[in-house]
């Protein structure tokens, strides 16, 4: 968000003061807590996205705006920290390195402001889209964003909503791990003041949205139908089984993808142009000519990243920004906190800064271990669990939990296989453990991480601990086998086990002969199977 001239003056919309930009969350605070204006629980300001509101002056809060008798002034960020992103996207040569990454992590400050700098995800947002078409028109409707994590969902909503600027439209965030339904009643409350007093429009933006349970979902339903707020929500789950329909079906869902390697490097050569680091061309030992002007002052380091090291990141972030830009941040700060080079090192001064592939791989290893959600990894831990499970090793069972969980597994895919194994191995020898993984998997969509990793664990030691079967599993799949080899057509439901509701029906002899156990003393001589497969057995 380049801004020009100097600092902006915005209005205190409870004291009228004027104060600039960077000022005014700070004061607001203040102002209200005096005040004790209506304000929402300020859970908003907690979600993950801390960030979400420092590059774009709209996104006021909806405590500021339950005052504002005209449009909101701008305002931004809360912390003194929003500066570096203004300045970072724009490149800041007066600020030295370890000054632009201190603060709020690096993809933060990289979020991009507008559609110039999203990347990727061209099938949504290409020429001749719908959604570009309506953003053009500056006409959004209620959209559902579905794609994995950190592929860029918060960003095109704030995207989305930046642009609908221009007809004043309120911005307000929601959390759907952590707001209430009196939360989503006071944005509705105040969506429809703002309408009906001054005619402005509320996007509502609720993070995690298929985390709201169905009375949540249904609080809105109306007002998103009627108009009163447009609905822009994010889900990394699908939300044909996740969201409830009569909401689906008044939003459009717009899937994003995970970005590609491509996408990833692009995203990457722009945080790294922001930070003034050098790249190393794999070939020339030199520094490029894509223009980075690295280090101001003669006393800051110059940073160099190899290629190599970039391409790495792009491939091992498995399609997320956040984790890919968070990376570079660890290893860009771990180098500067001891890797200065020996004078001398690659014909270079003591004053170089080299980052390596390796080192980025250290730096995601500490974010986050080497994970890869899609690939490889994810599969072989998943088997390495059930493996243990079925093994009845409960240690090595717990720790392929930790593994997945702590590298960013999506805890309903571990609970869903939980519930698999609870049938597949253990089944009737504790018909219980399928109750423990379907209530395990309900708490998980409940609570979420990380409050939900105990009950994985608890559930994953209790599989492993019990007793297995595979009896049932065994005779369904002799079922399948039977029915897969069976030769001609299937032998039609013998006529004394069908149902005859009319009278057709029983003409036609359906359920004639039909044994009525209960009716019967002494247990009943009678064939369930068709004729053709008498005697055969499954168990
Ligand atoms: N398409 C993109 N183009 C440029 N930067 C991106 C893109 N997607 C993500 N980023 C970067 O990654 C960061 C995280 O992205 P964002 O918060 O939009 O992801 P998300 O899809 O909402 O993820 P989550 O599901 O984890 O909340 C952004 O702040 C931005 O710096
Ligand atoms: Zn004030």
């Amino acid at each position: 968000m380049a801004d020009p001239g100097g600092p902006e003056l915005v209005r205190c919309p409870v004291c009228s003061q004027e104060l600039p930009a960077g000022r005014i969350n700070a004061h607001l605070d203040g102002c209200l807590q005096r005040g004790k204006r209506m304000r929402l629980s300020g859970r908003e300001e907690e979600e993950k996205e801390s960030g979400a509101t420092i590059a774009f002056p709209l996104f006021s809060k909806p405590k500021i705006e339950a005052d504002g008798a005209r449009p909101s002034p701008p305002t931004r960020g809360r912390g003194a920290e929003q500066d570096d992103s203004q300045g970072l996207a724009t490149s800041c040569p007066q600020k030295s390195m370890p000054e632009k990454l201190d603060g709020k992590p690096l993809a933060d400050k990289m979020r991009p402001c507008g559609l110039g700098d999203y990347v990727g995800q061209s099938k949504v947002l290409g020429e001749n889209t719908l959604l570009r078409t309506l953003l053009h028109a500056h006409e959004i409707p209620s959209v559902i964003l579905w794609g994995p994590p950190g592929c860029g969902k918060t960003t095109l909503a704030h995207i989305i909503a930046k642009n609908s600027k221009k007809n004043g439209t309120r911005f307000v965030t929601l959390s759907a791990t952590n707001a209430t339904t009196n939360d989503v009643r006071e944005v509705i409350k105040q969506a429809q003041n703002e309408l009906r007093l001054f005619k402005r429009k509320t996007i509502l933006f609720v993070d995690e949205i298929h985390r709201f349970n169905k009375l949540q979902q249904d609080t809105f339903l109306p007002h998103v139908e009627c108009g009163t707020v447009t609905l822009i929500g994010a889900t990394t789950e699908n939300p044909s089984f996740e969201i409830n329909s009569a909401l689906l079906s008044r939003c459009r869902v717009i899937v994003l993808e995970k970005l590609s390697v491509e996408a990833m490097e692009s995203i990457l050569m722009r945080a790294i142009k922001s930070l003034g680091i050098r790249v190393l061309k794999q070939d020339a030992h030199s520094d490029s000519e894509d223009g980075s002007s690295g280090g101001g002052s003669r006393s800051e380091p110059v940073v160099y990243i190899e290629e190599k090291a970039i391409s790495t990141l792009a491939h091992l972030c498995d399609g997320d920004a956040r984790i890919g830009l968070n990376g570079l941040q660890l290893a860009v700060q771990a180098r500067l906190a001891t890797g200065r080079a020996p004078a001398g090192a690659k014909g270079s001064l003591g004053n170089v800064i080299f980052i390596q592939e390796e080192h980025v791989k250290e730096g995601l290893q500490r974010s986050h271990i080497l994970y890869d959600r899609a690939g490889e990894e994810h599969y072989n831990c998943i088997s390495a669990l059930h493996k243990s499970m079925r093994g009845s090793d409960e240690n090595a069972s717990l720790y392929w939990l930790g593994r997945m969980l702590e590298g960013g597994e999506n805890p309903l895919y571990v609970a869903r296989r939980l519930v698999r194994f609870a049938s597949e191995d253990i089944g009737l020898a504790d018909p219980l453990a399928l109750n423990q993984a379907v209530a395990a998997y309900q708490g998980c969509h409940f609570i979420g991480m990380p409050e939900c990793e105990v009950l994985l664990a608890q559930c994953v030691t209790y599989m492993a601990r019990a007793p297995k079967s595979i009896e049932v599993y065994q005779a369904y799949s002799k079922v399948k086998e039977c029915l897969k080899n069976h030769k001609g057509p299937l032998p039609p439901v013998p006529l004394h086990l069908r149902n005859a509701p009319t009278k057709l029906m029983k003409g036609l002899g359906y359920g004639k002969g039909y044994k009525y156990n209960p009716m019967y003393q002494e247990p009943v001589q009678q064939d369930y199977l068709p004729n053709e497969l008498k005697g055969i057995k499954f168990f």
